[in-house]
């Protein structure tokens, strides 16, 4: 291999950064940014999956089903009835990033979340992992 010209060996550091971020760092910014996605008015919320081989195998984030227009359902936390809060349509972060997903299961994987999963999202992330609790790191 040929030697740099003197000009520019002058000017490069040969030496690799150090100071970059660790992975959980960076899967957790993946979520954060996912979260920003999100049109909840109130709580937004992102979700990342990363396999054994810490490749991102899902990203989701908090919002309406798709196909049901963010304007024409409810953004409100309370109602006389559940039907006129969000809480009865929108489909959680995890829940999105499971859906999300492009391989067979989540076996073996870590689910970076923005906020603590809930129960139900807890079952999702049982159930697509195949069997035993998938990881969860909070932030
Ligand atoms: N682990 C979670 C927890 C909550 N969410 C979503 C569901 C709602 O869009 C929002 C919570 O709204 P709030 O009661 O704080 O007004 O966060 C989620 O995606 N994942
Ligand atoms: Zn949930």
């Amino acid at each position: 291999m040929s030697k740099l010209p003197s000009s520019l060996s002058l000017s490069c550091s040969n030496r690799k950064r150090e100071d970059i971020l660790e992975s959980a760092q960076y899967f957790m910014g993946v979520a954060l940014l996912a979260a920003r996605r999100s049109r909840d008015p109130s709580t937004q919320v992102g979700a990342c999956i990363v396999n054994e081989e810490k490749k991102i195998v899902g990203v989701g984030y908090n919002g309406m089903p798709n196909g049901c227009g963010d304007d024409s359902l409810p953004w409100r936390r309370s109602g006389d009835n559940p039907v006129e809060t969000k809480y009865f349509y929108v489909c959680h972060a995890e829940l999105n990033a499971i859906m999300n997903k492009n391989s067979a299961d989540l076996k073996g994987c870590t689910i970076y979340v923005t906020l603590f999963p809930c129960n139900e999202c807890s079952k999702l992330l049982i159930q697509a992992e195949n069997g035993s609790a998938a990881q969860s790191l909070c932030g």
